[in-house]
């Protein structure tokens, strides 16, 4: 090799030559391509251009061009093959896009509000954002990008009455399109998308969905449940209630539904049980109903009053996954009231007024009021309930009710059986700011300091306040009208109080 001064200036010259051409035709090929583009922008619509792009694609992808390899899912809006079904993970596809998508970010987006039904004929609206034929987005999974691309087909008849034939891009004037999805990655993470992105994205769709629908409330009416659409507006911000308490139930429930692994791993059925007590009107169905806006559940409320055993098995199983079973005033509805009639602890609500003097329904032997009902057994329940219920569905809460629990049963009590007693009690001081900011949306009055001492002394239920503050639309003159009712309360309580302890 010739490594002389001169022959190597001669070399370097025509090495930078020959760089300099290549430059010029690289510079010259990026700027024809610039060009075609630009023109391409100018001159095509955006259906075909974005037929073109994916079409581009599937070719690269096939041919293995470019610098990595790429693979492409076509997700089209029906089943191929004879059947014409929807595709549910079309379906599902464009919902979780709706949710992702960002007009910030995107120069457009297709807009769609669509208006639906329930059973007891409420309508309601939802909005939907969609990439428009021709478009793409980017998402990201894992720091993995899939490539969404909306493409519109023009279906042309391949004559007679033989198969259907595709035209992509073609232009249309409506009638016979179709708007197929393209989700391309690079190759190499083809298993995550088939086994994590596709199953990531049909559960996210799954979540967007019920949130977005409205609620039922599920009454049961002999062997099958009327569904009505769910409006009660009790959420945890506007339950009154002990804020710690409050946050220990939203942490707990927040567990339990996103724990669908855990209840697997341990081989438990996925459902979990409450049991609410305390006197009425303290707030018990409101926090059901706060239980369920939070969750996104339904709620069957099962009135065991109207059910016999062959039916309650029928009707249990045939509730749907994420709900909530209630069975209010569980003391009420079946034996376990009459094994407490016959313990001598426990009182119904007419034998504690018998106390003072009226003669007993034990004497009369008269079973009290909705006392029976000789068809369920509380031990039949309860069988139900921790064998077919908790396994023919998932994620089912069931919460019971009482306004005594001293009169339950102790198999309801015990431990494992429900998983956490919820007290709900006279309105405390936090409560009662609950309530303020609700009607009125105070935090601070005058009165405030007064009101405070007297709710430590008065024994008020939150729906009594609630009375109380509804009756005007003037807070000055409802809080004085409250404290007057807890001055009047607090006399009664200490005058009886008195007369208790004379005895
Ligand atoms: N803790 C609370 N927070 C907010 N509002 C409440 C609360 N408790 C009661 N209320 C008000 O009182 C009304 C009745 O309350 P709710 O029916 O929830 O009480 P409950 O304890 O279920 O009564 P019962 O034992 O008689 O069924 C509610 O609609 C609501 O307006």
């Amino acid at each position: 090799m010739d490594l002389s001064p001169a022959s190597a200036g001669a070399y370097g010259g025509k090495a930078a030559d020959a760089y300099r051409k290549a430059l010029s035709s690289a510079a010259s090929a990026a700027a024809y391509a610039m060009l075609a583009r630009s023109m391409a922008r100018e001159l095509l619509p955006d259906e075909l251009r974005a037929a073109v792009r994916w079409g581009a694609s599937v070719f690269r992808d096939r041919l293995g061009w470019g610098a990595k390899e790429r693979r492409t899912l076509v997700v089209r809006s029906q089943t191929g093959g004879g059947g014409r079904e929807e595709n549910l993970f079309f379906d599902a596809a464009r919902t979780y896009l709706s949710s992702r998508l960002d007009l910030r970010t995107m120069h457009r987006l297709g807009l769609t509000l669509c208006t639906t039904r329930d059973e007891g004929g409420l309508r309601s609206w939802t909005k939907r954002l969609f990439i428009e034929p021709g478009d793409s987005t980017v998402d990201v999974f894992d720091g993995v990008q899939f490539m969404w691309t909306s493409v519109e087909m023009t279906k042309s008849n391949g004559g007679g009455g033989g198969k259907k034939k595709s035209k992509i891009g073609e232009s249309s004037t409506g009638g016979d399109r179709e708007f197929l999805l393209s989700l391309s990655f690079d190759a190499e993470h083809t298993n995550m998308a088939m086994e994590r992105y596709v199953p990531f994205v049909m559960a996210a769709a799954e979540e967007t969905r019920l949130r977005e629908r409205s609620l039922q409330i599920c009454l049961n009416e002999g062997r099958s449940w009327s569904r009505l659409k769910h409006h009660h507006p009790a959420t945890f911000d506007t339950l009154a209630m002990d804020p710690t308490l409050k946050q220990s139930i939203i942490a707990d429930l927040d567990l339990f539904a996103n724990r669908r692994d855990h209840y697997r791993r341990i081989g438990k059925a996925w459902k979990r049980g409450y049991l609410l007590y305390g006197p009425p009107g303290t707030g018990k169905s409101s926090l059901v109903a706060a239980m369920a806006n939070h969750l996104r559940y339904d709620i069957y409320d099962l009135d065991l009053n109207h059910v016999q055993s062959t039916m309650l098995q029928w009707l249990l199983v045939t509730m749907s996954d994420k709900s909530i079973l209630v069975i209010e005033d569980i003391d009420c509805c079946c034996d376990a009231m009459s094994r407490a009639v016959d313990g001598k602890e426990s009182k119904t609500p007419t034998q504690i007024g018998d106390k003072d003097g009226g003669v007993s329904s034990e004497i009369l032997d008269i079973p009290p009021p909705r006392a029976r009902n000789t068809e369920i057994t509380l031990s039949g329940l309860l069988n139900f309930i921790d064998g077919l219920w908790s396994t023919s569905g998932e994620e089912r809460i069931i919460v019971l009710t009482t306004n005594y629990k001293e009169r339950l049963d102790p198999a309801l009590l015990r431990p494992g059986r429900m998983d956490m007693h919820i007290y709900m009690g006279y309105c405390c001081w936090e409560a009662f700011k609950t309530l303020a900011r609700n009607y009125f949306l105070v935090d601070d009055h005058p009165l405030f300091p007064e009101i405070q001492e007297l709710l430590a002394a008065v024994q008020v239920t939150p729906a009594e306040v609630s009375e109380m503050l509804l009756r005007t639309g003037d807070h000055d003159i409802a809080f004085r009208g409250l404290m007057e009712f807890l001055k009047e309360k607090n006399q009664g309580q200490s005058m009886m109080q008195g007369m208790h302890e004379e005895k």
